[in-house]
């Protein structure tokens, strides 16, 4: 029997998910369609009985909007939440605010699996002159951060987003998960999958097949060692949940997506 129970959580879908283009540090808003995944999802951790004590998030808006609204649905607005840019999601660097589909046509759909999926590469880095350079560094949120500015990221690959993620993981939430508390973490894509790749073990080249779908609960099962008793688990209808799952891959698609 598990000794712990963590939940974690890629966001409701955002403006930019919709639009197909990479998101990343922009701050973007759910789109109405996130909205009601991220209150199905709370609605179905209620059904399942799940009390939560902790809730952790990046500052980005869209996965703190999305804990509210699970918190608001299951009636537990009440529990303590803390944000941190170590749960941001990957810094996307100068791919930040592309579209996907447009990108796979001239990049081809290799290239933009390689910068989307792969373990240790990074996107070239995001540079002054780029349209989004200075909303994200003039933002005051990133003053707050555990580092100067000067040494934020410009570009990620899923190894640095583990490098900076890891230490608030040690430090901050698996004391709490080994304290007994029923943790929620409200992430991103990309910050979730690097989780993943560290509690399950899972290798370089394994990682590249893992896609999360938006606002669908992941369950993973602990020991008291805080190693998973088994594979990670979708919460929710699973033929729905491969579909969203495929939907996210097909994004990095040459071809734009029939229900586009
Ligand atoms: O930055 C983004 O656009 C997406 C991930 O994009 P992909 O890695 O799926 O291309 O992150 P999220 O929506 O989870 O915040």
């Amino acid at each position: 029997m598990a000794k712990y129970r963590l939940i974690l959580l890629r966001h409701g879908e955002g403006a930019w998910n919709k639009e197909n283009r990479f998101c990343s540090w922009v701050d973007q808003k759910l789109s109405a369609d996130g909205v009601k995944e991220a209150q199905t999802c709370g609605r179905h951790l209620k059904m399942l009985g799940f009390e939560f004590d902790l809730v952790f998030t990046s500052i980005l808006s869209r996965s703190i909007q999305t804990a509210w609204l699970v918190l608001e649905e299951m009636g537990q607005e009440w529990v303590p939440t803390e944000s941190s840019w170590r749960l941001n999601e990957r810094h996307y660097g100068a791919l930040i605010g592309l579209n996907r589909t447009e990108m796979a046509l001239n990049h081809g759909e290799e290239q933009v699996k390689r910068w989307r999926r792969s373990y240790a590469v990074s996107p070239p880095p995001i540079t002054e002159v780029h349209p989004y350079y200075h909303e994200i560094y003039n933002d005051r949120r990133y003053k707050y951060c555990d580092v100067p500015l000067g040494k934020l990221p410009k570009s990620e690959s899923l190894k640095e987003v583990l490098d900076r993620l890891l230490p608030y993981w040690n430090e901050r939430i698996a004391p709490e998960v080994k304290k007994g508390k029923t943790v929620l973490i409200s992430a991103h894509g990309n910050s979730t999958r690097a989780l993943l790749k560290h509690l399950e073990g899972i290798s370089d080249e394994a990682i590249v097949n893992v896609t999360l779908p938006t606002g669908v609960p992941v369950l993973l099962e602990l020991d008291e060692s805080l190693q998973p008793l088994g594979p990670h688990q979708f919460l929710g209808d699973q033929e729905a949940i491969q579909a969203a799952i495929k939907k996210v891959e097909d994004q990095g698609k040459a071809k734009p997506m029939a229900e586009k």
